[in-house]
């Protein structure tokens, strides 16, 4: 709904739909009429438009879409023109956010004001959309096309200091001033100027001249940036039009370019992902607590053990969080170096003014480096972040237990093992869980929290709760080998070698990849993180081939299939991009070059086991990557490791880089079809046999197919478990 009243001969509309002001139906619908009203009323001088509450409107109502309800007049457009063509100034009072739909109502205003402190941004590209309200022909009369390229393609939020400079926001109102009252003065003040030019669709492109050069420099950005998005490129070319063509003709092509990907899988998936994305932090463990009813601890202090590559970087996320955080690292070089990394980082952030000087002096002020576990005593919680060693954790554990107050939480960043066993050597297992963190860990998004058999509410609760202020996108899940990231992800590295072995080549493979969307192929990531990693882990395991007493065969683990192919590449020095070479070689740069050493390592290997190498379509390469992802998710949500789908694809899109476009691992298989899944799992399954655990078709998986076909994401769990919980289901 909205507001009406008249001030001062002044209509104030003030959008009321809490908690974001959305432009759901009913808020159009009301909106129309009370700018009717102040149009017919001759009292009434100038219109302010503001939002209730938190803020202005921050856009269509997102749940809305693909509802018959989103296609009912009056559109935000109908809005717009209407702001525009009243014959009284009409001014847009802003505070909190104005995005997508509520930035485009403000565009169709004659003058926008706006609190310091607020945000202003057309973000729908990450919808997988455009501004469909005028803005993609709007903005780039305001702000010129460069700028307006730069907003819509990419998505951002800007502050509505920089929305001032480029002449989008008239005046900007100091922090503590009061935004209506402000509109009031400045609409009384813009009574009987000229409205003439204030009307934008009215005016031409400032840079249109440039349109063809900024085209093609924007288009080279999104498609390295975006790689295989529809909206970015859709969004450029729409704006294209406002250069080259009228108001309205451009108008034609941004409804055009908005039907086009509207019907897009698309933006399907990224309207799921924003969803899934809220949806995360609304965590449960059935039958024993919830988000709602469990309370988190304070959290003042927290401890880092171990200053490694991980360590670093979750000091820097607890001080960014603001709590006082204490270091202790074994060894002093290591504490030195993590020390000098963590205090250039905050000023490398006081520098990109990311944080002002006096958040720089506090962040430096809580960092305390300390040389024995003593100096933990005083700790709320403690991330163990040492190598990925039982025995050593588990050392670690004990003398935490001792030191560390009674209250106080333990948790591991461990990417493997097991929680429970460290918890076992405590006395306080129900303070124990994992905080599993993704490397760079300041800057991955992910944070996996993993529950032990033991954690309590509160212990959960806590460390949900940090990642929130840690702005970390948080998932709860369960505890196992590799949790839910690594476990599936094991399958996708297994599988990458498995077709090395049969014929393809790196780049062959990583080709495939980006075609995909990913950012980076797997063996590029390989050489990013470094291919020592998973050595060190497989060692842990006992499973590389220096380890393997002799006779056994080279490409067997037990019964399992193995390849060496990794253990090879790690043992000849390759340790990836800090060696210059590992599954690529680099020469000066981050490019990665196909190294004829790494092809005859390959083909060597292929020679000694006699494998005869065979042409694998990108289609093949596409499915064995990605449907033993699916298959092993689908296990992971039987085993309840992960409560729900959109829990997995929130942990592949921010942990592992997955292309959001396509919603992660578990929606993209929905967007396939789960039948057509299925198929190709039990095809490969028949070829590859015992040997391949991770292609036995998943008992979940199987159900849902042979009793729903291809039921909706939303349902799968809740007909799972129905069937499952029934005596005799066999499940
Ligand atoms: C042309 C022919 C087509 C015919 C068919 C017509 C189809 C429809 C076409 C529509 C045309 C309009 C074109 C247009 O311009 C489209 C838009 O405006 S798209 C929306 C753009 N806006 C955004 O993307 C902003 C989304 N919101 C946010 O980014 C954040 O919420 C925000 C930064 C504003 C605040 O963050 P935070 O404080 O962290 O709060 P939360 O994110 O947790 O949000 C709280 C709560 O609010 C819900 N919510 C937020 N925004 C919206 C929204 N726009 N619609 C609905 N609901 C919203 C959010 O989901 C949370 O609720 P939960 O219950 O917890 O999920
Ligand atoms: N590197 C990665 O990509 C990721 C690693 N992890 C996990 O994080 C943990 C740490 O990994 P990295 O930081 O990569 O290892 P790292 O080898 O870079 O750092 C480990 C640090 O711990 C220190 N250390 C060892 N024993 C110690 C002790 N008893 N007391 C204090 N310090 C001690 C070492 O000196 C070293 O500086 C492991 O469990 C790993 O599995 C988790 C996610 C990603």
């Amino acid at each position: 709904m909205a507001k009406y009243s008249v001030e001062n001969e002044v209509a104030v509309i003030a959008v009321d739909n809490p908690p974001m002001n959305a432009l759901s139906h009913h808020v159009r619908k009301s909106l129309l009429k009370y700018l009717k009203e102040a149009e017919s009323d001759e009292k009434v001088t100038s219109i302010v438009l503001c939002g209730d509450g938190r803020t202005f409107p921050v856009g269509a109502d997102i749940k809305e879409f693909h509802k018959s309800v989103s296609k009912l007049g009056p559109t935000i457009l109908d809005i717009v023109d209407a702001l525009e063509k009243s014959k009284k100034p009409t001014i847009a009072a802003i505070h909190g956010n104005a995005l997508g739909g509520g930035l485009e109502i403000a565009l169709g205003c004659h003058y926008r004001i706006a609190m310091t402190n607020s945000k202003v941004g057309l973000p729908e590209v990450k919808l997988g959309i455009l501004p469909g309200a005028g803005g993609t022909q709007r903005l780039p009369r305001v702000i010129g096309l460069d700028n307006a390229m730069q907003w819509i393609a990419y998505g951002g939020h800007h502050s509505a200091g920089i929305g001032a400079s480029l002449g989008l926001i008239d005046r900007v109102v100091p922090q503590g001033g009061n935004i209506r009252e402000h509109a009031i003065l400045f609409a009384k003040a813009a009574v009987g100027k000229s409205l003439g030019q204030r009307r934008l669709s009215n005016i031409s492109v400032p840079d249109a001249a440039k349109v063809e050069s900024l085209m093609a420099k924007h288009l080279k950005e999104v498609s390295k940036k975006s790689r295989g998005a529809l909206a970015p490129i859709v969004c450029l070319q729409v704006i294209k039009s406002s250069a080259l063509l009228s108001y309205q003709e451009g108008l034609e092509s941004e409804r055009q370019g908005m039907f086009t990907l509207l019907a897009s899988s698309q933006s399907r998936a990224q309207i799921y992902s924003f969803f899934a994305e809220r949806q995360v932090s609304k965590w449960s463990v059935p039958g024993v607590t919830n988000y709602q009813n469990a309370v988190p601890m304070k959290v003042k202090a927290v401890g880092v053990v171990g200053l490694g590559t991980m360590g670093r970087g979750i000091a820097i996320c607890c001080l960014r969080a603001g709590k006082i955080t204490y270091v202790l690292e074994m060894n002093t070089k290591a504490q030195t170096a993590g020390v000098k990394y963590i205090r250039g980082y905050i000023e490398t952030m006081r520098k990109r003014k990311q944080i002002n000087d006096q958040q720089s002096s506090m962040m430096n002020n809580a960092l305390i480096p300390v040389d024995n576990y003593n100096g933990l005593k005083n700790v709320d919680l403690v991330i163990e972040a040492v190598f990925e060693s039982m025995k050593i954790k588990k050392e670690i554990f004990k003398k935490l237990e001792k030191v560390c107050k009674p209250s106080a939480i333990l948790a591991s960043n461990t990417s493997t093992l097991n929680i429970d066993e460290m918890a076992s050597v405590t006395k306080r297992p129900q303070k124990v869980a994992g905080m599993h963190f993704f490397a760079p860990a300041h800057i991955m998004m992910l944070l996996e929290n993993i529950r032990g058999e033991k954690s309590s509410p509160e212990t959960i609760a806590t460390i949900m709760d940090l990642g929130k202020q840690m702005r970390k996108t948080t998932v709860l899940v369960g505890n196992c080998h590799g949790f839910v990231g690594n476990r599936m992800f094991a399958y996708y590295t297994a599988e990458s070698s498995f077709l090395l072995e049969e014929g393809a080549y790196p780049k062959q493979v990583d080709d495939v990849l980006l075609d995909y969307g990913f950012a980076m192929g797997r063996f590029q990531v390989g050489d990013l993180s470094g291919t020592d990693i998973g050595y060190k882990i497989r060692r842990e395991r006992g499973l590389t081939h220096k380890q393997q007493p002799a006779g056994t065969p080279e490409r067997k683990r037990g019964d399992r299939r193995y390849s060496p192919l990794d253990d090879f590449l790690y043992e000849k020095g390759r340790y990836g991009l800090k060696a210059r070479k590992g599954w690529y070689k680099y020469e000066g740069s981050r490019t990665p070059i196909p190294d004829p050493e790494v092809r005859k390592m390959i083909d060597d290997f292929r020679k000694r086991h006699n494998i005869n190498p065979r042409h694998i379509s990108p289609e093949e390469t596409l499915q064995r990557m990605i449907f033993p992802l699916v298959n092993e998710g689908f296990n992971v949500l039987d085993e309840g490791i992960a409560a729900n789908p959109w829990d997995i694809d929130m942990i592949f899109q921010h942990g592992y880089a997955w292309p959001r476009h396509t919603g992660g691992p578990m929606y993209y298989a929905y967007t396939i079809g789960l039948p057509q899944v299925l198929k190709v799992i039990e095809e490969r399954w028949k070829l590859a046999g015992a040997s391949e655990p991770h292609w036995k078709p998943s008992k979940m998986l199987t159900w849902l197919v042979e009793h729903h076909g291809n039921p909706d994401i939303n349902d799968w769990i809740k007909l799972y478990k129905e069937r499952k919980s029934q005596p005799n289901s066999n499940l």
